[in-house]
């Protein structure tokens, strides 16, 4: 890896689940700072690579390592607690907190800071100022003293990614941004993951292929479990088996 060290790497991964090879020896790098997409088509075991680097599955055969720490059979919230940030769904949004709130106690949270009263922790200003800072960040500061019940569905996306990055993760993990989103708010979307640029070492799998090439340093092609082809945008576009096995037939 030109003596870079990723900022999360696998190793022979192999996931079964009883007769199905989720994941087929895989060996994958994320390098600091880029945006590496996994694409392929149904079933090829997107979820289930993204499952066992957050924990939620342990791989039958294989290493994961974040940093320099192997992470393979750790639990998630220790994951978490070692920088790994992944997008929450909407539903963790507390509709009935306003904005600004959501984000401190997604900040609370990793800092492991323990207020006993919420009220403190809203008036604390080191968990105060960042939490701004990163709604500046989604283009949501105009919005921070809003309940969060007010929010259209594509504000409501921002506040989510606010969410994740408030953190600083070391990684991190973007599970479909763009599901349920139409035209204008996946571009939004797309216009705020460009904006992160370089700023974290990011997991993007989607099956929006626009969001995906305007996105993506490099892209790996996951077939039956197995990485087909890693490569850039350009040589996955022009890659032949990559073409015939997946990205011809959706074009
Ligand atoms: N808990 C499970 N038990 C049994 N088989 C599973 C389980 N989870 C996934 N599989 C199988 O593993 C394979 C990979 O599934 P996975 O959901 O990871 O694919 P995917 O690429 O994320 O698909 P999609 O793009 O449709 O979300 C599929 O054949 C699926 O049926």
């Amino acid at each position: 890896m030109n003596g870079v060290n990723p900022a999360l790497s696998t190793r022979g991964l192999v996931k079964r689940f009883s007769g199905v090879l989720a994941s087929d020896n895989v060996d994958f790098d994320l390098l600091p700072g880029e945006v590496h997409a996994i694409i392929g088509p149904n079933g090829a075991g997107k979820t289930t690579f993204i499952k066992q680097i957050t924990g939620e599955h342990f791989p039958t055969a294989g290493r994961i390592t974040l940093g320099d720490t192997d992470i393979t059979r750790m639990r998630t919230d220790r994951r978490i607690l070692l920088g790994l940030g992944r997008s929450f769904q909407v539903t963790s949004v507390l509709r009935d907190l306003t904005v600004l709130e959501n984000v401190i106690l997604a900040v609370q949270a990793k800092s492991g800071h323990s207020f006993k009263f919420w009220h403190r922790a809203v008036e604390a200003s080191e968990l105060r100022e960042p939490a701004l800072a990163t709604l500046a960040d989604v283009g949501l500061r105009a919005k921070a003293d809003l309940p969060s019940r007010v929010l259209a569905y594509g504000e409501l996306r921002q506040l989510e990614m606010a969410m994740v990055i408030a953190s600083n993760p070391q990684v991190l993990l973007l599970d479909e941004p763009m599901a349920g989103m139409g035209t204008v708010e996946s571009r939004l979307m797309v216009e705020l993951l460009q904006s992160f640029r370089g700023r974290f070492s990011t997991i993007l799998v989607e099956h929006d292929m626009d969001a995906v090439f305007a996105l993506a340093d490099r892209i790996s092609v996951l077939v039956y479990g197995r990485i087909i082809a890693t490569g850039s945008p350009a040589e996955i576009r022009e890659n032949p088996q990559v073409r015939a096995s997946y990205l011809g037939e959706a074009a």
